[in-house]
């Protein structure tokens, strides 16, 4: 009697850069019937991860690997998840999920991530690469390919890429991007994600993928800084730490993200979503997504001094709402860098 070797299991590598709409696209996918049984892993640089506790719909099926970036450090512990995931899987303590995706962190290069997964002999028996899709800001993609290499392999690797923030960009930003994505990935089926066609999107892909090395281990002066306080802020001394950190640091604050303890609403966080100097209407989850209840933010930056996002927090967290005085005053305050500040 000769076993028979179980179907791979189809994997999508979904990468993009900072803030360029990744978990917002994976949540959408994840409502589609087409990836009801998917299991997903998420990767982050920082420390302690939040972006799968912002991935809705999929609680128990979500794996974070937070403390390091996939392409670098954390290759090792990339075969161990998707072993340990094919164990759980092949023992029933796992639904058995029909299609992986794994959302990389914005700083990945995708290239050591695609080699780690097709050279491994058994991750290569039971897992089958269908496509790499990569989310693309149509309103900052250009100026970030430009300044980022990580940016423009993922672009260059892509088999469909993403148009995100269409409702955002300038009919010139936008032509700007497509020509420029045209050169970088000419084979790449570009959608807009206004009108995406997830179907086309999770088809394996028919293009031969090129061979990629991987760049250098690093990310330059990109820095993460994770942090992590019991203490809350008051809604209105969150609203003036926000302006503080975009006003005076936006330039070189590429993300800014997480889950912030506020005064007012202890039984639900308010959830941070900044890229660059934009920032999503700040809005409140139901229930907070774990047992830990502190704030968790993750600032991503060039050089970031973790003290003073530290200090700043610290210097709201520790007043109630500042009135107009004192809001001034912290605005003058030596806490509030100017010109290569913070992030210099
Ligand atoms: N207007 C608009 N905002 C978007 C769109 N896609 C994402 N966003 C917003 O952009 C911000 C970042 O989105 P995320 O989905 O968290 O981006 P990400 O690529 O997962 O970010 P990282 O994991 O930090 O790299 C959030 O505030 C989103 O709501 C879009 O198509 N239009």
């Amino acid at each position: 009697m000769t076993l028979r070797q179980p179907e791979p299991i189809p994997f999508t590598l979904l990468t993009g850069f900072l803030g360029a709409g990744k978990t917002t696209l994976l949540n959408r996918l994840l409502r589609d019937p087409a990836l009801a049984e998917a299991a997903v892993v998420v990767n982050e640089a920082g420390e302690i991860g939040v972006d799968h506790l912002l991935v809705e719909h999929v609680a128990e099926g979500v794996v974070a690997l937070a403390g390091g970036c996939l392409c670098c450090s954390l290759r090792g512990d990339l075969i161990t998840t998707l072993e340990d995931l094919l164990r759980a899987r092949d023992n029933g303590r796992v639904p058995p999920f029909q299609r992986l995706v794994l959302e990389t962190s914005g700083l990945a290069d995708p290239a050591p991530i695609l080699q780690t997964l097709t050279l491994h002999r058994y991750l290569a028996m039971r897992y089958r690469l269908e496509s790499v899709v990569t989310v693309i800001d149509a309103v900052t993609g250009p100026e970030t390919i430009a300044a980022h290499p990580e940016a423009a392999r993922q672009a260059a690797m892509a088999d469909h890429i993403v148009l995100s923030k269409t409702d955002l960009a300038t009919p010139e930003q936008r032509l700007l991007t497509e020509t420029l994505l045209r050169r970088l990935a000419p084979a790449a089926i570009v959608q807009d994600v206004r009108t995406l066609d997830i179907a086309a999107l999770l088809a394996p892909s028919v293009v031969a993928r090129a061979e990629f090395e991987p760049l250098v281990e690093g990310h330059g002066a990109i820095r993460t800084v994770m942090l992590t306080s019991e203490a809350p802020l008051t809604r209105a001394s969150y609203d003036l730490f926000v302006e503080l950190l975009r006003s005076a640091h936006a330039p070189k604050l590429l993300r800014l993200k997480g889950l912030v303890k506020i005064v007012e609403e202890p039984d639900r966080p308010l959830v941070v979503q900044g890229v660059r100097h934009v920032f999503a209407e700040p809005r409140f989850l139901d229930r907070w997504p774990d047992d830990d209840r502190r704030t968790r933010l993750i600032a991503i930056g060039e050089g970031l001094p973790t003290e003073l996002l530290a200090g700043l927090y610290a210097a709201f967290a520790g007043r109630v709402a500042p009135d107009q005085p004192d809001r001034a005053a912290l605005l003058e305050s030596p806490l509030t860098p100017r010109g290569g500040g913070l992030m210099g």
